[in-house]
C-alpha cells in the first residue's frame, strides 16, 4: 500500500490546546448550524455591510469582508462606511453573543490546559459575560489569503472566537512577538472552533491556504450561490462602546 494514501487528515482530530490559550475544537458546528450560519451571512451582505475586499495601506486585500456592530479598515473601527456609500454595521443578534459564550465556555472548561488554573477559571467567569460586540464575516475563494497580524485595536483583552464554513484552511497560529517562527500550522475544516485569549490573545495568525474542494456539500454552499470558498466568523468585544459612553475619544 502505497504511504501516499495517507496524510495528517486521516488523524483523529481531537479538541486540543495548541498553544497555551489557543483552542481548537473540531467538528463544533453541526450540519444544521453551519447551514443556518450560511443562510444568516446571506443575510448579512444582503441587509447590511456590502461584502468589499478592504485596501490595506493602498493594497487590496484577497479576502471579502463584511461586518455586524463596528467596520473595519486599515486597522481602525468605525461606524460608517463612506467609501461604501455611508452604509452602517447592523447590530450583532443576541444568538451571536450567545454562540460567543458558549464557545468561550466550551473551549476553556476543560482539564489539564496549559495555561495556569487560575486564569482559566477567570476565564470561564469571563465567558459568562462575553458580549461580543463585534463580528467579522470573512469570505475566502480559493485563491484568497491572510497575511500574518495581530488582533489589536480592540480596546479588551477578551478572547477572540473564529468559526470555519466551508473549505478547510490552513491557520498559521503564531507566537505574540514576530510574524515568524515559531509557528504552528493547522486545519480548520467546516465546523470547526478556535478561541484565542489570555496568553496568546495578541499572537500572530494567518491563513496562508485555502484546500479547495474540501466543503461539504450538505451545508447550503450552493443554494447561496458558491460552489466553493471559505467562510469564517470571528467574534470580537473592541471594548469601544465602553470608552464611547465614558465619553473618551476612539482612537
Ligand atoms: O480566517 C481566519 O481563520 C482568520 C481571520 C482573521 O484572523 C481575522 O479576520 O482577523
Ligand atoms: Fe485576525
Amino acid at each position: 500500500m502505497s504511504d501516499s494514501l495517507f496524510t495528517d487528515s486521516d488523524l483523529p482530530r481531537q479538541a486540543r490546546e495548541i498553544l497555551p490559550g489557543v483552542i481548537h475544537l473540531p467538528g463544533w458546528l453541526d450540519v444544521t448550524q453551519q447551514l443556518f450560519l450560511v443562510r444568516q451571512f446571506q443575510l448579512f451582505a444582503q441587509r447590511g455591510i456590502p461584502p468589499h475586499s478592504p485596501d490595506i495601506f493602498g493594497k487590496k486585500m484577497s479576502v471579502q469582508m463584511t461586518s455586524l456592530g463596528w467596520h473595519w479598515s486599515n486597522y481602525e473601527y468605525t461606524q460608517s462606511v463612506p467609501e461604501l456609500g455611508g452604509a452602517a454595521p447592523l447590530p450583532v443578534p443576541d444568538w451571536i453573543v450567545r454562540l460567543g459564550r458558549r464557545a468561550v465556555e466550551d473551549a476553556y472548561a476543560r482539564p489539564n490546559l496549559q495555561w495556569p488554573v487560575e486564569e482559566t477559571e477567570r476565564t470561564i467567569r469571563w465567558a459568562r459575560s462575553y458580549t461580543p460586540d463585534m463580528a467579522l464575516v470573512n469570505y475566502y475563494s480559493p485563491q484568497a489569503s491572510m497575511g500574518m497580524h495581530q488582533d489589536k485595536e480592540e480596546r479588551s483583552s477578551a478572547p477572540i472566537v473564529s468559526l470555519s464554513i466551508g473549505d478547510t484552511a490552513i491557520f498559521r497560529a503564531g507566537n505574540t512577538e514576530t510574524k515568524n517562527h515559531p509557528y504552528i500550522d493547522l486545519r480548520l475544516a467546516s465546523g470547526d472552533l478556535v478561541v484565542f485569549g489570555g496568553p496568546s490573545r495578541f499572537m500572530y495568525h494567518g491563513v496562508p491556504k485555502i484546500l479547495v474542494g474540501t466543503a461539504p456539500t450538505d451545508i447550503g454552499l450552493h443554494s447561496a450561490g458558491l460552489t466553493e470558498g471559505r467562510f469564517n466568523l470571528t467574534l470580537r468585544d473592541t471594548g469601544l462602546a465602553a470608552l464611547a459612553t465614558a465619553g473618551l475619544p476612539l482612537k
